[in-house]
Parts: C-alpha cells; sequence; structure tokens
C-alpha cells in the first residue's frame, strides 16, 4: 500500500469541561487522494479537523506527515508544512480582492503585482476557473469564495486540502464546480480530507472514506465498497427510518387562517407575495438559491426593514418588526443560526429560554427551578443533543448540536407560526429524521410552518402545500402528494406552465 501522506495514531482529545470527543481515533490519507470523514452531529470531526490543522494539540496519540511524528502547535505549522484548512465559514478579508486574499498567506513579499498575476493566472489554468483577480470578496458569491479558498491553499502549495462541509450553502451548479475543482486537483497530486453531511456527495467524490461516531473510528475503507445504507448504518448505529412522504392528502385542513400575508414586496427580492397557512399546515417553499425563498420568509417576519405588505396572525394585524412577530406567536429559525440564533456565553438552557427572555430575571446565570431546565432537558432529549447537559455553553457544542439548540428553542413556549429556513442543514441524517417528524408533529397540534429548503425531498417529505418560488414570486402552487421533486425543479426553473401566484 502506498505511505499515507497524514496519519493519525491513537489520537484522543479531551476538553477542560471533560467531554472526550476524540479517543483512539485513526486516519489515514494517501496522497492524491479524495478521503471522505463522515459522522453524526457531535462525532468528532471538526475536532479531528482541528487537530490536523495544529488548532488543538491531542491529548494522547501520533500524527504522522509523510511518514515523521510531528507536532503541529499552532495552525500556522501545519500551513508551512503543506496543509490548508477550509472551514465552513470561510475566513477571507473581505474589502480585500481576490488577488490579495489568494496571496495573503503565501510567503515572500506579496505586494508584488506583476508576479503575482502572472502566478494567479497558472493558479486559475490548473483548476480550470475564471473569476476577475481585481473585484472585492465582500462582492462574491458563496461558491466564488470557496474557490477563493481553494486557490489560497494552492498559493501556499499545499499538499492536502481539508475540507469541511464545502458544499453547505451552496447552489447545485456551484456544488458541481467545486468537484470538478477537487477531481482535478487529486488527479494532480492534491489530496484531500473531505468533509459532509451529503452522503451522496460522500459516495460519488471520495476515493476511501472513514466514519467516526462517538470520537471513535468505527469503519473506514474504499469508498466503492460502501452504498448510502451501510454509511448511514455505520453513522447512526442502528438502520434509519426514512421519513415516509405523504402519498395521501392530509386530513381535512379547514378553519380561518393562522397566518394571512397581502402584497408583500421587498427591494432585496420578493413581488407581489400573497398567501394564506391555516393550523395543521406544513407550507414548504421551494425555489433555487437566489429566487428570494429565504427573503420572502424574513420579510413576512418583519426582519426585513424594508419590507411592505400585510401580514395577519390569526386575523390580527401585524405591526413590521421581530419584536411584534414573536408577541404574535411566529418564530423564524435562519439559516444562518449561528449568526442570527445563539448566543455564545450564554448555556443551552438559557438560550432555549430566550424567546420568552421578558420573562427571565436579567442576569440570572443558573437554571430556574422546574421550567427551564426541564424545557432544555425535553428539547435536548427530542432532538439527541449531544452533550454534558443544560448548563453547558452553546460555544462548545458541535455545529450540528449548536443548530438544533436553535430549532429546539422555539418549538416550545408560544410559538404558533414557525419559519424554517433550511432546518436540516448542517443536521446529521439521523437528526434529519427527527426535525422533520417534530415539524409534523408542531403542526398536527394546530401550528402552522412555512419552511424553505434546497432539498426538495425533504419539503415532500413534510408539507401539505408547496410553492414554487421564482424571481421573488410565487409563481406556482401544488399540493405536495399531487407533485414530485422532477415538477418542482422544472417550475423553479422555469420550465413547464406558471399557476397561479399562491393565494390560498
Ligand atoms: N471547545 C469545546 N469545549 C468543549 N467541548 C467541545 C468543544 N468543541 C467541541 N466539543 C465537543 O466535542 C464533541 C465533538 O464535537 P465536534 O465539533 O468535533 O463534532 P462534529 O462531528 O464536527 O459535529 P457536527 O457534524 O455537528 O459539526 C461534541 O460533544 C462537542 O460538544
Amino acid at each position: 500500500m502506498t505511505a499515507p501522506l497524514l496519519s493519525l495514531e491513537g489520537v484522543g482529545k479531551s476538553f477542560p469541561n471533560g467531554t472526550v470527543a476524540l479517543r483512539g481515533a485513526r486516519l489515514n490519507v494517501l496522497p492524491g487522494s479524495v478521503h471522505g470523514l463522515v459522522g453524526a452531529n457531535g462525532a468528532g470531526k471538526s475536532t479531528m479537523i482541528k487537530v490536523i490543522a495544529g488548532v488543538h494539540a491531542p491529548t494522547t496519540g501520533t500524527v504522522r506527515w509523510k511518514g515523521e511524528e510531528v507536532v503541529w502547535r499552532d495552525p500556522g505549522s501545519a500551513r508551512k508544512a503543506g496543509v490548508a484548512t477550509i472551514m465552513q465559514h470561510v475566513p477571507l478579508a473581505p474589502s480585500l480582492t481576490v488577488l490579495e486574499n489568494v496571496f495573503l498567506g503565501a510567503p515572500g513579499p506579496w505586494r508584488l503585482p506583476r508576479a503575482r498575476r502572472a502566478e494567479f493566472a497558472g493558479l486559475l489554468e490548473r483548476v480550470n476557473y475564471l473569476i476577475d483577480p481585481d473585484a472585492e470578496v465582500m462582492d462574491l458569491a458563496i461558491g466564488e469564495r470557496q474557490m477563493v479558498a481553494i486557490l489560497q491553499a494552492l498559493a501556499i502549495g499545499a499538499e492536502l486540502v481539508v475540507m469541511d462541509e464545502p458544499t453547505a450553502s451552496l447552489a447545485e451548479g456551484e456544488r458541481q464546480v467545486v468537484f470538478e475543482v477537487v477531481r482535478r486537483l487529486s488527479a494532480q497530486g492534491t489530496a484531500f480530507l473531505y468533509v459532509s453531511h451529503f452522503l451522496d456527495e460522500v459516495l460519488s467524490l471520495t476515493d476511501r472514506v472513514t466514519v467516526l461516531r462517538d470520537g471513535t473510528v468505527v469503519e473506514e475503507g474504499e469508498t466503492d465498497a460502501y452504498d448510502e445504507d451501510r454509511l448511514v448504518q455505520a453513522i447512526v448505529g442502528r438502520d434509519l427510518l426514512a421519513v415516509e412522504r405523504r402519498t395521501a392528502p392530509p386530513a381535512e385542513i379547514s378553519g380561518p387562517a393562522l397566518l394571512a400575508v397581502r402584497e408583500l414586496n421587498a427591494p432585496a427580492g420578493v413581488r407581489d407575495v400573497s398567501f394564506e397557512v391555516r393550523p395543521g399546515e406544513v407550507v414548504g417553499f421551494a425555489g433555487l438559491l437566489g429566487s428570494g425563498r429565504s427573503e420572502i420568509l424574513h420579510a413576512a417576519y418583519g426582519a426585513d426593514p424594508h419590507a411592505r405588505g400585510e401580514v395577519r396572525v390569526a386575523g390580527e394585524k401585524v405591526r413590521r418588526g421581530p419584536r411584534a412577530a414573536v408577541a404574535a406567536g411566529m418564530a423564524l429559525v435562519p439559516e444562518d443560526r449561528n449568526a442570527q440564533g445563539l448566543i455564545g456565553t450564554f448555556p443551552i438552557w438559557k438560550n432555549i429560554s430566550l424567546p420568552d427572555l421578558p420573562s427571565l430575571a436579567l442576569g440570572r446565570v443558573i437554571p430556574g427551578e422546574g421550567a427551564e431546565t426541564e424545557r432544555a432537558a425535553r428539547v435536548i432529549e427530542d432532538l439527541g443533543i449531544v452533550c454534558p447537559g443544560p448548563e453547558a455553553m452553546v460555544t462548545e457544542l458541535s455545529g450540528g448540536n449548536a443548530q438544533k439548540v436553535v430549532f429546539g428553542k422555539w418549538l416550545h413556549g408560544g410559538t404558533r407560526i414557525l419559519m424554517l429556513d433550511e432546518p436540516t442543514a448542517g443536521v446529521d441524517v439521523g437528526a434529519k429524521a427527527d426535525i422533520l417528524e417534530l415539524v409534523r408533529g408542531f403542526a398536527a397540534r394546530g401550528g402552522a410552518v412555512l419552511m424553505v429548503s434546497s432539498e426538495f425531498e425533504e419539503i415532500l417529505a413534510v408539507a401539505t402545500r408547496v410553492f414554487v418560488v421564482r424571481e421573488g414570486r410565487i409563481v406556482a402552487e401544488r399540493p405536495a402528494h399531487e407533485t414530485s421533486e422532477e415538477e418542482l425543479l422544472m417550475l423553479a426553473n422555469g420550465f413547464g406552465e406558471g399557476g397561479a401566484q399562491g393565494a390560498a
């Protein structure tokens, strides 16, 4: 067998709070290979990446690079050795240009425009991609930023590129570009460690795969030996019950609208949107990235100060603004949950109680008697949040588990209308099924749900009705049990008959 480029043996990592994130983990990344790393939320993937990137020192075990034992005490040492790590929230300098970003970490004087430009052109040729070197990074789409990060890795001569969920927020076309580049560069000899919850990506892109569960490696081998079922089995440690698609019309949904939206317009890209949602309904918004699907949710919730239109909850007009929306029983779970959903310096229980903050004594640091800890414990249980308990700080959670906290805080309490933007982004296959079940249960108890998802399969699994969104408008409406992923995709792309504006 080829000697590994990077290998981890018996690597353990414990955090000061006692959490053991890795125990005796191993990994062998072969030169020029694409190696998949998968596991449930909290399994230890990010911790392993951080050990490789020199962010965390392992508590036990050894790291070998090209056969030599190494101790990388900071990210600079790993980078110098040839390991580039692209984290999920790509830390580029937004006010610098593409060219400046690409050579930010490169050795030598970087203000030598002419030489740098020639080098830049060479890098573009290697990846077969075009991007304006003088564009400012803040103006780029997420997919383009991802490419800048890859170019940055190449500029420092990385032999191993570690990518943490690189396609999580990308549109289909952009995902394909990333795959293309990974394939191309691995053929040229660059190795990749690829972390993703999208198992279809892992199956089609990687040569080898390692499965982590509870900090230990439970499987490793050539990807060809796996199919999706076997990977899921290894990840969650049990067979997973698929969330069954609705094949029949939902039980009679009647009564007056719980949410009525009229003539919603916003400069962010919402045009003449009107619709109603009744108690018990789950309405899916299917559209491509940039179609305005998320903007509609934000405008209806009152999070967009420039939006105009009328929003009524149970017949009562709601004033604009998140405060009034929450008071009316609306909850928005945004896609970017880290930035918008959680307070890092608060423990889990307090984050979960946040929607009721006015009723909490300010500055309290221990859980209140009964209700609050109980609620937090229930959310932890319902969503299978991996954590030491309700007192754990949210900064100590894995990415997917932190997302579950944001989702969970709205599930209990006074929420009647749940607006979900990509509710399962970043959560593992097991938790995905749990979240979809909870969405169904919330509606069954008389709530109304609005859900945006780029995975149409997921919309079809829980929605009762689907609105297709394109260019800021609802261009078609379908009962979920009468449509298919193919039809939704056609409509979202502007093919097929338009259909009525989706007023209920
Ligand atoms: N700084 C920290 N302090 C304490 N515990 C931590 C810290 N960082 C991570 N953990 C814990 O270590 C475990 C592994 O977390 P890690 O982030 O590696 O999981 P992951 O596999 O990347 O999950 P996800 O898919 O949700 O991103 C989790 O139980 C997490 O709560």
